[in-house]
């Protein structure tokens, strides 16, 4: 794409990231594809973080230091902010990034060469974009989850006045003009209670992001098409709305042990093409005794072999943190060598030499990117199904909270490229029987469902290989974006 004149300027873009490593995963990858952009000369990115006992994570330590090792862009820790423990995260989000508003202020109020003008920040971020009039930067949300998600966060100051009631308790789908409706099953945390302080928060946020100069959002068209269209028409609300995703890892980056990561890479490179699956329910889940049992179960009962990336319940991973499920195990199955295993429930031996089970960071990307995967059981957090849809693998879908049930029904119905999960809604658990026949469902090369999606998503995987080259569509989106916004705001 040709850069017009008056889009020159270079500019200073000032990235604000909540905690957590859902959040610090993708803002790493906005600010090194801003950074490589031609338009925007400087990046700093300021991380958010929460005070609380525990030390951060090694692997955020690790991506963070690397990423600074590369230098392409300033990184500026705010200091930790005091959160109520007995708050959910969302309220803790909303307070941590309210109370950083001064530390942000100051820290800008400081830089001269050149000065930001540009404020990119998530949702939960957005009561600190008032901020960006008095330094005069235009203002900016990045997404890391769905369109969909985009469109209901739109809609909810309307849904506000004419919904009745609790959202819960609808009888009939809520409807976003132009979007697929949505269960209010599948509502997300604010939604859940109007008077709780988290639905109070969450309002003001998205009366905020109406009035942006822009929302990137990390998906692509071919994805989301019918969401997309809808929000771009402006039907929900005009606010410019620039695609572009999928931001992702590079594979060949992954910060985690080296040996342990050959361990799992050359237990990999022994299987054969698209026979194993890959279990991991995210970054920060702790799955209970209940799931665990099922999902054993569900994994026997596929008949297939498996990597599991899986954070035991009430205890820390020890330091050995890779293991085959029967070579340490004792009578029970229960491996003998580790005192955080005790967690594990029987049922965990039947499913042993079959398998890997990895008790702390896994390398996810590299793990997707094996030929031997042939499945990933996923919660549908919303980076792991764009890492899925890059490395052409089809998901097998339990959703757990947030914004998760609806990023499985997007997979399953929008995307195509999977199945989601029925869980028990009093038990919030999903039975043996059910995951054992979705995996083989998708797995199966008879199956025509099966069949189906694994091809959808391997042209998806195609799409996605592309969409970032210089004049693909979603590095044009980015280009779009600070041409409107040098013609809009004359920065
Ligand atoms: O052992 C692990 C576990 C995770 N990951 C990586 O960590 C990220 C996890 O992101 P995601 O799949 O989105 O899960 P969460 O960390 O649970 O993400 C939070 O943030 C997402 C984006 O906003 C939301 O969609 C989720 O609901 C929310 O829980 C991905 O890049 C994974 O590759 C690893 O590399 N190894």
């Amino acid at each position: 794409m040709t850069i017009t004149n008056s889009s020159t300027n270079h500019y200073h873009a000032a990235l604000l990231c909540p905690p957590g490593m859902g959040h610090i995963i993708p803002f790493l990858e906005l600010a090194k594809h801003l950074v490589s952009h031609t338009i925007i000369t400087k990046v700093t990115l300021f991380i958010a973080s929460i005070n609380n006992k525990s030390s951060k994570p090694q692997v955020e330590t690790n991506i963070l230091q690397s990423s600074m090792k590369q230098g392409f862009f300033d990184i500026i820790h705010l200091p930790p902010i005091d959160v109520p423990t007995n708050a959910n995260m969302g309220t803790k989000l909303a307070i941590i990034m309210k109370e950083s508003i001064p530390f942000i202020c100051h820290e800008i109020s400081t830089m001269t060469s050149p000065k930001p003008t540009i404020l990119i920040t998530e949702l939960f971020g957005s009561l600190v974009l008032p901020i960006a009039e008095h330094f005069n930067m235009s203002k900016f949300v990045f997404w890391p989850s769905s369109a969909w998600n985009v469109a209901l966060s739109l809609h909810t100051p309307t849904l506000d006045k004419v919904v009745e009631g609790e959202f819960t308790d609808q009888e009939e789908f809520i409807q976003i003009p132009g979007c697929n409706p949505i269960s209010p099953c599948d509502l997300f945390s604010p939604f859940l209670d109007r008077n709780d302080q988290l639905y109070h928060e969450y309002l003001p946020m998205c009366e905020e992001l109406r009035k942006v100069d822009g929302i990137f959002v990390n998906t692509f068209l071919e994805l989301e098409a019918k969401t997309i269209l809808a929000l771009r028409s402006g039907k929900i609300y005009k606010v410019p709305i620039y695609p572009i995703g999928p931001l992702i890892r590079e594979a060949k980056k992954q910060n985690c042990d080296d040996e342990n990561r050959d361990y799992v890479i050359d237990w990999l490179d022994k299987q054969e093409e698209e026979s194993v699956i890959y279990v991991s329910l995210g970054s920060g889940y702790t799955m209970s005794h209940e799931q665990i049992k099922e999902m054993a179960l569900g994994l026997e009962l596929s008949g297939k072999k498996f990597v599991w990336s899986l954070r035991p319940p009430s205890t820390k991973a020890g330091n050995d943190r890779y293991l085959t499920a029967g070579e340490d195990a004792g009578s029970n199955g229960v491996p003998k060598t580790r005192a955080s295993v005790s967690a594990f429930p029987d049922e965990f031996h039947k499913i042993q030499n079959r398998g890997l089970v990895i008790m702390d960071w896994a390398p996810q990307l590299e793990i997707l990117k094996h030929s031997s995967i042939g499945v990933f059981v996923s919660h549908c957090g919303w980076n792991s199904i764009l890492e899925s849809v890059s490395c052409g693998v089809p998901i097998v879908g339990w959703p757990l909270f947030a914004d998760q049930l609806m990023n499985a029904e997007t997979m399953a119905k929008e995307i195509g490229i999977g199945i989601r999960l029925n869980v028990a809604q009093s038990t919030k658990v999903v039975g043996s029987e059910e995951i054992g026949k979705t995996i083989w469902k998708i797995m199966d090369k008879e199956d025509i469902e099966g069949c189906a999606m694994r091809k959808r998503v391997k042209e998806l995987k195609h799409i996605a290989e592309k969409i970032w080259s210089q004049d693909g569509p979603s590095f044009c989106e980015m280009t779009n974006a600070f041409v409107k916004m040098s013609h809009t705001n004359g920065v």
